[in-house]
C-alpha cells in the first residue's frame, strides 16, 4: 500500500518559507512584493484557482492585484493591460490565467509579458533558459512536482522517469526538470503505441493528460512513485485525477491524491517565483 504524499503539507512548508523571507526583506530593506492576476471571462474553475491564488498572496504577505475582465475583452485591451502592468513598480509578477477566450491569441499575450515578471515561466525567453539550465523561474506545476518527489526522499538520478503528456505548460518542462536531475526520461502522448509497457518500466511516473482515471494499477510498477497532475471535474461535481487512485495505491510506494496533491503545490511555487521576481527587480541576489 502506497504512502500518500501530502501536497497540502508540502505546499504549506513552501509558503511558510516564502512568508518568512518576505517578512525579513520587508523589515530589512522595505521590500514589498506584489502579484497581478488577470482573468478574462467567468469560467467557474478559473475563478476557484484565482481565488486560491489571492488567498495564498495574503497568507505570505504579498499584495495582490486582481483584474477580472469581461469575456468579450479584445486582444488589444488585454495587451494594453499587460503593458500597464509591465511598467507598474508595485507589480513584481504577472499571471494571465489560461485558457483565454478563443478570440484571443494566447501566444501574443504570453509574449507581451515582461520576462522578468513572467512568474508562470511561459515566455519563450524563460522557456529557453530552462532548456539550458540558466533559469530564474521554473514553471509552477512541474517545479511543484519536483518538490513532491523530493519530499519522498527519492533520488531521481538514474531512475526511469515516465511523463505522460507533452504540453508546453506541464509535460515538456516536467521532462526537462527530471532530466536535469539525472533521470532517464521518456515522454508519452496520445500517439504513443505501447503506453502500458512503458509505464510498467517507470520508477517515477508523472501523469498530466486531462482524462479521469486513465492510468490504472495494472500500468504501474510495484514500488513506483506516482504523481497525478490531472484535474478533472466529474459530472457529480467531484474533482478527480488522471490516475485511478484505488488500484494505483496498491502498487505505488508513494502517490499523490487529487485534490490535495499537485494543485496546492502549483500555487505555492507561484508565490516562490513572485518573491524571486521581486528580489531580482530590487537588485537583491
Ligand atoms: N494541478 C495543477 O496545478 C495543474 C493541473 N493541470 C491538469 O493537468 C492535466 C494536463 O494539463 P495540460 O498539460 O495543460 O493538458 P493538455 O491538454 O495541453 O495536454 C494533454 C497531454 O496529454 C496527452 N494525451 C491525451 N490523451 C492521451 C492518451 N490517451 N494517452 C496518452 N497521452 C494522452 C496529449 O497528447 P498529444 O500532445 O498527442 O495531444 C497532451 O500531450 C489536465 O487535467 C489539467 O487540468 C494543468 C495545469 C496545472
Ligand atoms: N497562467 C496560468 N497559470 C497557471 O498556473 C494555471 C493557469 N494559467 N490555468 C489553470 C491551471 C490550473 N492551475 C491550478 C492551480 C491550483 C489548483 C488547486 O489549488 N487545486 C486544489 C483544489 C482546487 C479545487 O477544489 O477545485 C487541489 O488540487 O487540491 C489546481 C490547478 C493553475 N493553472
Amino acid at each position: 500500500m502506497a504512502q500518500i504524499i501530502d501536497g497540502k503539507a508540502v505546499s504549506a512548508a513552501v509558503k511558510a518559507e516564502v512568508a518568512e523571507e518576505t517578512a525579513k526583506l520587508r523589515d530589512a530593506k522595505g521590500l514589498k512584493v506584489g502579484l497581478a492576476v488577470v482573468i478574462v471571462g467567468n469560467d467557474p474553475a478559473s475563478r476557484v484557482y484565482v481565488n486560491n491564488k489571492k488567498k495564498a498572496c495574503e497568507a505570505v504577505g504579498f499584495q495582490s492585484f486582481e483584474y477580472a475582465m469581461e469575456e468579450n475583452t479584445t486582444q488589444e485591451q488585454l495587451l494594453d493591460l499587460v503593458n500597464v502592468l509591465n511598467r507598474d513598480d508595485r507589480v513584481n509578477g504577472i499571471l494571465v490565467q489560461l485558457p483565454l477566450p478563443k478570440h484571443i491569441d494566447e501566444k501574443a499575450v504570453i509574449n507581451a509579458i515582461s520576462p522578468d515578471k513572467d512568474v508562470d515561466a511561459f515566455h519563450p525567453i524563460n522557456v529557453g533558459k530552462i532548456m539550458i539550465g540558466e533559469y530564474s523561474f521554473l514553471p509552477c506545476t512541474p517545479a511543484g512536482v519536483m518538490r513532491l518527489i523530493e519530499s519522498t526522499g527519492t533520488d531521481i538520478t538514474g531512475k526511469q522517469c515516465v511523463v505522460i503528456g507533452r504540453s508546453n505548460i506541464v509535460g515538456k518542462p516536467q521532462a526537462m526538470l527530471l532530466l536535469q536531475k539525472n533521470g532517464t526520461v521518456t515522454i508519452c502522448h496520445s500517439k504513443t503505441r505501447n503506453l502500458k509497457e512503458i509505464c510498467l518500466g517507470a520508477d517515477i511516473l508523472v501523469v498530466a493528460i486531462g482524462r479521469a482515471n486513465f492510468v490504472t494499477g495494472d500500468m504501474i510498477k510495484e514500488g513506483a512513485v506516482v504523481i497525478d497532475v490531472g484535474m478533472n471535474r466529474l459530472d457529480n461535481g467531484k474533482l478527480c485525477g488522471d490516475v485511478e487512485f484505488e488500484s494505483a495505491e496498491k502498487k505505488a510506494s508513494f502517490i499523490t491524491p487529487v485534490p490535495g496533491g499537485v494543485g496546492p503545490m502549483t500555487i505555492a511555487m507561484l508565490m516562490k517565483n513572485t518573491l524571486t521576481a521581486a528580489k531580482q527587480q530590487a537588485g537583491i541576489e
